[in-house]
């Protein structure tokens, strides 16, 4: 594929270390309910982290605080050394553009087109000219196979053709990491392959640090560099992919990945 509009087409080796998120103590609570519980983690530049555990664990509302459309009740998050929470708003907004969102319901935006879906942001966030970013929408298309679907509303599209194009809007941003939650789960089985073969591709020729949620156990054995297991908000166990699927330590880690796999 072309890679020449993708977020950090070479791997660059000095983007490929250092702490890029971190979670200290971070505490979650809806009602009663605490969903986080004094949860530290951190993901290195340019890995690939997979989150895994029972529904209900607190997995998407980790997406949802690095999105900022969650706010934690206690702890510190982050990013690229610079401050998530607790920050002033505009501070927030600063390291927000450095994240990228793909969601199970695609989001887009329905009474754009699909090349408006994704030029949007760049303009009115970062100050991109219209030209640029029509040139690299174009180059985002062309990459998820879309380029004949410029002019295209989202509803005339399939649920995997809008999956590329939420993937290509949230790449367009240029981020520093994507956040990936269930992003197949709302699709046809038959269109899930093809949404997780481009995922795979993005993971392979880019640099870009991803942070995944999902159920798909193959898709998260071949893209993660490490693997969270989650059980009540906290992570139980973590390791590589051959650790965790083939030698889980933890009895919680081996009951779900038996009523999974
Ligand atoms: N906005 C909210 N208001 C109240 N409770 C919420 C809200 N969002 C999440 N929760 C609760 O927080 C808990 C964790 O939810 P979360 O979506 O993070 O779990 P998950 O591990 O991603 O689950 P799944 O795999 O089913 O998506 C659940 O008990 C859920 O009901």
């Amino acid at each position: 594929m072309p890679t020449d509009t993708l977020p950090n087409p070479e791997k660059s080796p000095e983007r490929s270390s250092g702490e890029l998120i971190r979670l200290e103590q971070v505490t979650k609570r809806f009602g009663d309910n605490t969903v986080l519980d004094h949860l530290d983690f951190s993901v290195d530049a340019g890995k690939h982290v997979t989150l895994i555990g029972p529904s209900g664990s607190g997995k998407t509302t980790i997406l949802r605080l690095l999105m900022t459309l969650l706010k934690p009740d206690e702890g510190t998050i982050t990013v690229d050394g610079q401050k998530l929470f607790p920050a002033t708003e505009k501070e927030r907004r600063e390291v927000r553009k450095q994240i990228g969102m793909v969601f199970q319901q695609f989001n887009l935006f329905p009474n754009m087109s699909v090349l408006r879906n994704i030029t949007e942001a760049p303009v009115t966030v970062l100050g991109m000219s219209k030209d640029e970013a029509v040139e690299r929408a174009k180059g985002l298309l062309d990459m998820v196979g879309l380029a004949d679907k410029c002019d295209a509303r989202p509803a005339q599209l399939s649920g995997g053709q809008q999956q590329r194009v939420a993937i290509a809007r949230a790449l367009a941003m240029r981020p520093k990491v994507l956040l990936l939650d269930e992003v197949t789960s709302a699709l046809d089985p038959e269109l899930v392959a093809g949404v997780l073969d481009l995922l795979r591709d993005i993971a392979r020729s880019t640099d870009i640090t991803m942070l995944c949620v999902t159920h798909e156990m193959n898709f998260a054995r071949d893209i993660s560099d490490q693997v969270l297991m989650f059980d009540s908000g906290r992570v139980i166990e973590a390791g590589s992919p051959e650790k965790i699927f083939s030698e889980p330590e933890h009895d919680r880690t081996r009951e779900f990945l038996s009523a999974v796999l």
